[in-house]
């Protein structure tokens, strides 16, 4: 198959490795000219992963133009650029029997819309999500990794699984397609809220209650959108975005979101973003509050990361808070 990658960044890339150890031929899309140039050049991702060697079935480009020989579309780029690329798409003449698969994580401000939805609403093409409990750098590694593939195309699950599946990478399909992607969303709120309390060593007892009260808050965030869905019989009991996803975003500082807060934690503010990158949590709770969502633990990561600097005290109290709420509202 003839695949575009959307975004040359971390994910993007580990995404084509995978697709490229398949024996596809990959062209990634990235606006940053040292990508697309070492990629060209080296074959390796010079910004994100420059000691490690990529298939050379992978070339880059800075511009698309036309999808001629394009079979299937990757979209692998921070969730505020999806409406615009997706637009982009559109404008180019996408042919309707491309396949799109949709990698990003958040939620579209303002809108509230998924990125699904935001996909549903330009195009008529078939598109599912893939999303899981993923570093993008443990992939490039060959660790194993269990992603989920879900869409509400009959065919799409098994389509991507096939383009996917190595002995390292393993894609289970899944039919709840708004589940996954709010999860897939909002884990990044908690997990600067986790990372928080790791910074200002607030203590386990605490990051448990957060992490716990958080997944619950995806659970209410689901219900109070009104979206229904129906059990997933095949994976009830792999929640890999839910559970999976949140306990890796939570709970290691290889994740930028966790190390955002934690910043925040230690030193009241965020010393190094540029050296973080990008921090879906932050755009995804702006999201939440401006469509005027109240829920206690993401109304308290909101506060703090609109509110900076604040003390260790001043955290504590903001995120004590917010469990009592949480309890005395859901418990
Ligand atoms: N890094 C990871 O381990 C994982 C990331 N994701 C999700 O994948 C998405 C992308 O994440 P990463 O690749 O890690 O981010 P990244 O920051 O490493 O790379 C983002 C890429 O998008 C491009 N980009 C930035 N703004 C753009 C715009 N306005 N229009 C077009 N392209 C633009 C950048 O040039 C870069 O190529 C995010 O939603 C993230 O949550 C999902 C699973 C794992
Ligand atoms: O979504 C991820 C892992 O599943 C990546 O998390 P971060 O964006 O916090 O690094």
């Amino acid at each position: 198959m003839n695949i575009l990658v959307v975004g040359g960044g971390a994910w993007g890339t580990a995404i084509s490795y995978i697709l490229a150890s398949n024996h596809h031929k990959i062209l990634i899309w990235s606006k940053n000219e040292k990508v697309v140039e070492s990629i060209n050049r080296s074959s390796t991702n010079q910004v994100y992963f420059p000691l490690i060697n990529l298939p050379s079935n992978i070339e880059a480009t800075l511009t698309v133009s036309s999808l001629d020989s394009i079979d299937v579309v990757f979209i692998v780029i921070p969730s505020v650029a999806v409406r615009n690329t997706v637009e982009h798409l559109q404008k180019i003449g996408i042919r309707k029997d491309i396949k799109i698969v949709i990698c990003s994580k958040g939620i579209e401000i303002n809108s509230l819309k998924l990125m699904s939805e935001i996909v549903a609403e330009i195009l008529p093409n078939d598109y599912a999500v893939l999303s899981g409990p993923n570093f993008a750098n443990e992939v490039m590694q060959e660790k194993m990794t269990v992603s989920l593939c879900a869409s509400t195309y009959p065919e799409m699950n098994t389509f991507v699984s096939k383009l996917m599946m190595r002995n390292h990478f393993l894609v289970l399909p899944n039919n709840q397609l708004i589940r996954i992607q709010v999860a897939s969303a909002i884990k990044n709120i908690i997990a600067i809220a986790c990372g928080i309390i790791e910074g200002a060593d607030l203590g386990n007892n605490l990051k448990a209650a957060v992490l716990s009260c958080g997944h619950a808050e995806i659970n209410q965030f689901i219900k109070l959108r009104g979206y229904k869905e129906s059990k997933n019989s095949e994976t009830e009991s792999i929640d890999l975005c839910g559970i999976g996803d949140l306990m890796l975003t939570c709970c290691t500082p290889l994740s930028r979101n966790m190390r955002y807060g934690y910043e925040i934690g230690r030193y009241g503010v965020v010393k190094v973003a540029n050296k973080i990158g990008l921090v879906e949590g932050v755009n995804t709770v702006k999201s939440l509050k401006s469509a005027r969502i109240s829920l206690p633990i993401i109304d308290a990561v909101h506060s703090i990361v609109s509110n900076r600097p604040l003390n260790t005290q001043g955290l504590y109290n903001l995120l004590y808070n917010s469990i009592l709420k949480h309890c005395k509202e859901y418990a």
